[in-house]
Order: structure tokens, then sequence, then C-alpha cells
């Protein structure tokens, strides 16, 4: 679902453009001239396979590394003329954490607020309040090495958010955490964009995507394959189906006669059907069924989701069913 709250996105201004965004590492284009618009106030997700450019792009947008070539404004600012003025208004949360193990998560948080030429008094005031937004505050006193994965993503993010950033940069944020504490950095995020932040996220997780982003872009091999909503993209693919499984050879060949429009699998016993899923088309396939006096041995609905989308688009074969797919069984 998508977690802001605005319905139009042209009304909005942008807080991150690219156009012709092009970057190689010697012979390797990890970039190859890629377009996007990121509108404020919103969730924007890149997402991709393993060494398909994401790591790159956020590093070039947030201004760590320059582009080869390509038009790129960040908070209303030009990186080619004012990276400094851009640099302003980003955070960035990077796959390789800012935090110090060796000193508390608290001295973190000052050092930080140091950095960030925060007032002495000001920076103990924001170290408080995200120290305790973060649910980190029993901890504070304790050295970031103890924390766990989580604990210490939640302090990566808290020192990202000590100037204030209006738009925020997060590499792969639940990458390596457990299901809990993805959920728990999930709901973190939601919370910053209700607050008006911009995310540009990258993410390999489809259902991270569907769950947080607005928009969605689709980097395979340094090139966009795809950008949109999640149900944009979902409709990019057909796939939907149900699929009919008998155990008996009769019934089966009773059943093939009767749905004609089923794709057949004379192995496997089983009759697949385009379909939307929706209960209409399912009673009108199980009433052609009772026509016969057929029953099917186990029914299965299955809807296009991301990983279709993903797999269909970055050519990577079959997708993994075992948690995005909703296959209802019977
Ligand atoms: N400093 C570098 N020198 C040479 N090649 C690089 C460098 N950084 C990245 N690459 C190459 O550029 C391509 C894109 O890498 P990038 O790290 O941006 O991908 P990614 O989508 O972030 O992947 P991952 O999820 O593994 O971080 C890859 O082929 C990678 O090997």
């Amino acid at each position: 679902m998508p977690t802001s709250k605005w319905r139009d996105d042209t009304l909005r201004p942008t807080a991150i453009s690219a156009i012709g965004l092009r970057k190689a590492y010697g012979a390797e284009v990890a970039l190859d001239g890629i377009d996007l618009r990121v509108p404020a106030g919103s969730v924007f997700a890149l997402l991709g396979p393993n060494g398909a450019g994401k790591t790159t792009a956020v590093k070039i947008l947030s201004t760590l590394i320059t582009a080869d070539a390509g038009d790129l404004r960040v908070g209303g600012h030009d990186l080619a003329v004012a990276s400094q003025a851009a640099r302003g208004t980003i955070g960035v949360t990077g796959q390789f954490s800012a935090v110090d193990g060796l000193i508390t998560g608290e001295e973190n948080m000052l050092l930080m607020a140091d950095l960030c030429r925060l007032p002495r008094r000001e920076g103990r005031r924001v170290t408080a309040e995200l120290l305790e937004r973060f649910d980190l505050t029993e901890a504070a006193k304790k050295p970031a090495q103890s924390y766990s994965g989580g604990m210490k993503r939640r302090l990566d993010l808290a020192m990202t958010l000590v100037g204030a950033p209006q738009i925020i940069f997060l590499d792969e944020p639940t990458t390596g955490l457990d299901p809990r504490s993805r959920h728990n950095m999930w709901q973190v995020i939601r919370g910053l964009v209700a607050e008006g932040a911009t995310v540009f996220l990258t993410t390999q997780y489809l259902e991270e995507a569907d769950e947080l982003a607005d928009r969605i872009a689709v980097l395979d091999d340094g090139r966009i394959a795809a950008e949109g909503t999640a149900e944009e993209l979902k409709r990019l693919v057909p796939g939907g189906h149900v699929r009919l499984r008998f155990a008996a050879p009769t019934a089966y060949r009773s059943a093939a006669a009767a749905l004609r429009d089923a794709a057949p699998d004379d192995e496997a016993l089983t009759l697949r059907l385009p379909s939307d899923g929706s209960q209409r088309e399912l009673r009108s396939i199980l009433d052609r069924l009772d026509t016969v006096g057929i029953e099917a041995d186990e029914l299965t609905v299955h809807t296009p989701d991301l990983d279709d989308v993903f797999f269909a688009l970055t050519d990577r074969g079959e997708p993994h069913r075992s948690h995005t797919s909703k296959e209802t069984g019977r």
C-alpha cells in the first residue's frame, strides 16, 4: 500500500529528478541513461537485483559521487552547479552503517549533532527526541556494538535525521533484518513520509516496494525496465489464472471437454483458465463444471503480483512463489 496521501503526483513539486543519468566504471556501464522523477512527500522505490545499479544511483543523487552525464536535480538544486546546496537538503543511510560501535548510541547521535553544527543544547534536545522516537532511549548509554541489527539500523537512520533532511535516501534499509525489525523499519519510514519527508529507497524486496512505495522503478542492468505504481506495474503482466486439478483421468477428460478454453496439462491432470480471480468468474467456472456433473479436487487462484512483473521484466526465469503469490487451495 502506498505510503503518502497524495492522489495527483503532477501537482506536487519535484524533490528529485534525473534525465539521462549515466555512469560507467571503466568499461562497466552501471547506469545507462535513466530518467526518473520523485514528487515531494512521496516514497520512491528503486527495485532491482544485485548489481542492477541501485547503489550507484543513490550515491550520485546524494552527491557522494558524480555522474558521467545527465540533468540531475535534488531539492530544487542542479547537481552540476550546486551540489553543496543539494547536500543541505538530504540525508543518506547506506548499506554500510555510519554507526561507531565503540561509543554509545547517544554519543553517536551527539557526534552527528556536532557534525551538523547544532548548538550543544539543541543537539541534546534532538538526540533525546530521536532516541525516544526510535525506541532506543533504554539502550542509549550502551555501546552501539551491543545493539541488535535492527537497533543499529534504527540508530543509523536516527543519525541521518539529526540534520532534519527533507529528502532521505535509504539504500536497502531492511536487508538482513528479521521480519519483525523489517516491519518496524517500515513503520518508521511511513512516519517520516507522514511528516512530509521524501523517501528514495532501494530494495531487492518486492514486498517492501509494494508496501511502501507510491512509485516503483524496476532497474535492470543499468536501465529502467518499467516505472509506475505497484498496481500499474501489475497490470503490465498477464498471468491471472485459475488452476483446476483432478484426481481421476475420466473426470479430467470430461472437464477438459466442458472447458474448451482451458489450457490442459494431461500429465498433471490440470486445467488452467485465464481469470481475474473475481468471485463472479470463479462462480462461472464452477457452474460450467456443475453442468457436466464434475467437481475439481483442487482449485487454486493466482493473481499477478510484483514477483510476476519483476521476473517478466528482468527476464530471470520463474519467480519463487512461497511468499507473495496469492494461492487459494480448496
Ligand atoms: N567502484 C566501482 N568500481 C567498478 N565497478 C563498480 C563500482 N561500483 C559498482 N560497480 C559495478 O556497477 C554495477 C552496479 O553496481 P551497484 O552497486 O550500483 O548495484 P546495486 O544494484 O546497488 O547492487 P547491490 O544490490 O549488490 O548493492 C555492478 O556491475 C558493479 O559491479
